[in-house]
């Protein structure tokens, strides 16, 4: 192989390169996890992840300068760990935990294999094999659960998880085809620092892997941010139904469907009867939990293209598009009867009333059948409340 003029690069150099750049890339990712205005779970752990990188590199570049035992053993032994916790942050990030157990194991067998073929059997070709394998096992597993998980899915498939999955296939490949080679071909003696193409094109190539997926999971953090930024100006903050921006936009989409249908859509003005009395009897918080309690099971037993929106104080909106009444009023009476149980002893009894209205081509606005629900549901409450009213399609005096 060549000698060390025939290179502009050597695989010290770019080892040293990357960990120097890895370090402002973890300084990076450590300052957005401080800055980033709501939580994002799993940011910290990928930012421990990405300061594991930094010192493996650190380490792994010092080789000949330091003890084999603090180059080769614990620069690898950082290098694993980093993806397993890189692992861990990604199923955090999903709400989910990862079962830290097996990955330790194969972590330290890594590590006391890596030791004797340091320090009993010195063979780097031994160690290539074994540490490449097992990056690339990682990482692999690692863009799996990128692209299966049915938590990412939640999400919606973000850039931040294409790209991520992307680099950790591409490195996965690295590491696998850097195992292979190892593994059929006779290696240079000096360690991952050998001056030949193999060692430049790898070192290269993984260094520059690791700085794009700290790129990902940058994205993916911003990613989680925005989805929830957005969230937030559709929803209300108590009951995480629609609010009524949301509201009013849902009523036009019915609009434009009737328009363009000619299938009318409903809307059920529901408010929860003395409320008041709720409050004063348990206290606000408990008050707040009948409303809560109210909204789960309310979604739980609308229909899928049904939307619920809180409309203000107790009283919440239901949008249920391409409906006619009598479909409409099935819909209510079951709300009326299944949402207001409670499965709590610290919850007390409580009822609703519930205002039901269709929608008529001669609305000139969606405002007309909240109206004529809010009319409904006026007469539910004159009527003795814990009832269901229908509207009549044109108020008397409308
Ligand atoms: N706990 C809690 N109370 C709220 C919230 N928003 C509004 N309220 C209370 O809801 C109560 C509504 O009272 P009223 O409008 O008199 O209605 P009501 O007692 O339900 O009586 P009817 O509607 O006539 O059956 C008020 O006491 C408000 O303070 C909230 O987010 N949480």
């Amino acid at each position: 192989m060549g000698s060390m003029s025939t290179y502009a690069l050597d695989p010290r150099t770019t080892v040293l390169i990357g960990s120097i750049t890895s370090g402002l890339m973890a300084l990076v990712l450590w300052l957005l996890a401080r800055a980033t205005p709501l939580p994002v779970p799993g940011l910290r752990t990928w930012v421990a992840g990405a300061w594991l990188v930094f010192v493996a590199l650190v380490l792994l570049g010092l080789r000949d300068w330091i003890t084999p035992l603090a180059s080769v053993t614990l620069g690898n032994s950082a290098l694993v760990l980093a993806y397993i916790v890189w692992l861990a942050g990604t199923h955090r990030h999903f709400g989910v935990r990862l079962r830290w157990l097996p990955w330790l194991a194969a972590w330290a067998a890594m590590v006391a294999a890596v030791t004797w073929f340091v320090y009993g059997d010195a063979s780097f070709r031994a160690r290539s094999v074994i540490v490449a394998a097992l990056c690339s096992a990682i990482s692999a597993y690692h863009a799996l659960v990128l692209l299966r998980y049915p938590q990412a899915e939640r999400f919606g498939r973000s850039l931040g998880i294409t790209l991520t999955s992307s680099w950790l296939t591409i490195l996965a490949a690295v590491y696998a085809i850097r195992a292979v080679h190892a593994a059929l071909f006779p290696q240079g003696d000096s360690g991952l620092l050998t001056q030949d193409t193999i060692q430049i094109v790898y070192t290269g190539s993984f260094t520059v892997c690791n700085l794009l997926l700290v790129i990902g999971f940058a994205t993916m953090a911003s990613d989680h941010v925005r989805a929830r930024i957005e969230e937030q100006a559709v929803r209300d903050a108590l009951t995480g139904t629609l609010n009524r921006q949301a509201l009013r936009e849902c009523l036009e989409r019915a609009r434009a469907s009737h328009k363009r249908t000619g299938q009318p859509f409903c809307v059920a003005m529901l408010d929860v009867d003395h409320f008041k009395k709720i409050n004063d009897n348990h206290g606000h918080p408990v008050g707040d939990r009948v409303l809560v309690h109210l909204c789960r099971r309310m979604a739980a037993l609308v229909r899928p293209h049904d939307a619920v929106a809180r409309y203000g104080g107790e009283e919440f909106v239901i949008v249920m598009p391409q409906t006619r009444l009598p479909e409409a009023a099935l819909v209510a009476e079951r709300i009326l009867l299944e949402a207001v149980q409670v499965d709590s002893p610290t919850l007390p009894a409580f009822t609703v009333s519930i205002g039901l209205a269709e929608s008529s081509t001669d609305d000139a606005t969606a405002d007309a059948i909240i109206t004529r629900a809010d009319a409904a549901l006026y007469q539910a409450k004159a009527r003795g409340r814990n009832r269901l009213e229908r509207a009549a399609l044109r108020l008397v005096n409308a």
